[in-house]
């Protein structure tokens, strides 16, 4: 029998397929869209890391993270390369590879100022459109503005508190800070964070992740080779 990720890996491997995955901070939009990017057998694209990754060298070059003009010098005078693999992307400023600081309080709690950016944007939207299809795109805006053409787009949404849950077994931070935290980035984030109108809309709050990454498979539209 052929299922979903078998029919769309095959179409994936021959066609140049997008599907996005966009969602609130901390709704498992990375995990999930690396599960399904292995089930296809194609690339993971996060396009949060870019952000991240500008924010980091903002952070430690001292350059102020609403001065976009500043920020883009530095940003051009230090090239950043996003390495879409799909058990993890990677980013690297030259030889240095930066992802193991890209999720620290002190990126997170400075990366909406700089996403806020037009410059900054249209920086990191000319870096995503550059790779080459297929792939499974994951941020805020990829299924509205850097990718429309999609060829499937999803959102994801979870309470803050469960969010909060599942971040706190990462880090050693208690669940209420990382909850006003979220909101608040959230909160910030929201005017490139509106669901697509073709988007399907999946709660991860109730299900496991193996239960989003089927949930997304199933609703892959039927392909055939
Ligand atoms: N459905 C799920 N059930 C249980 N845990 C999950 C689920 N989805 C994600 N997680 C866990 O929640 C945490 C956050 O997930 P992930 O990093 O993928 O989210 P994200 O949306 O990419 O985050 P960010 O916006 O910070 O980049 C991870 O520890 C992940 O393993
Ligand atoms: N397409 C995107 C991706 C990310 N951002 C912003 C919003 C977040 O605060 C930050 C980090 O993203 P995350 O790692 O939480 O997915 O970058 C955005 O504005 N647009």
């Amino acid at each position: 029998m052929r299922t979903a990720a078998s029919s769309w890996g095959h179409i994936f491997y021959t066609g140049r397929v997008i599907v996005t995955i966009d969602g609130v901070a901390a709704s498992g939009k990375s995990s999930v869209a690396s599960g399904v990017a292995r089930a296809l057998g194609v690339p993971y694209v996060s396009s949060g890391l870019l952000y991240r990754a500008a924010t980091l060298l903002a952070l430690e070059a001292g350059v102020p993270l609403d001065e976009a003009p500043a920020l883009l010098t530095h940003l051009h005078a230090h090239p950043l390369r996003l390495e879409a693999l799909s058990a993890g992307n990677r980013v690297w400023c030259g030889k240095r590879e930066l992802t193991d600081d890209l999720h620290s309080s002190r990126v997170d709690g400075g990366v909406s100022r700089v996403a806020a950016l037009p410059e900054v944007r249209a920086w990191v939207d000319a870096q995503l459109r550059a790779l080459p299809a297929p792939f499974v795109a994951e941020g805020r805006d990829m299924g509205t503005h850097v990718f429309p053409q999609a060829d499937a787009k999803f959102y994801l949404t979870a309470s803050p508190r469960v969010r909060a849950e599942r971040r706190a077994r990462e880090r050693p931070e208690d669940v209420p800070a990382i909850e006003a935290a979220l909101i608040e980035r959230d909160h910030r984030d929201r005017a490139q964070s509106a669901p697509a109108p073709d988007a399907r809309l999946i709660d991860t709050g109730t299900l496991p992740l193996d239960g989003v990454i089927g949930a997304v498979l199933a609703a892959l539209p039927a392909r055939r080779a």
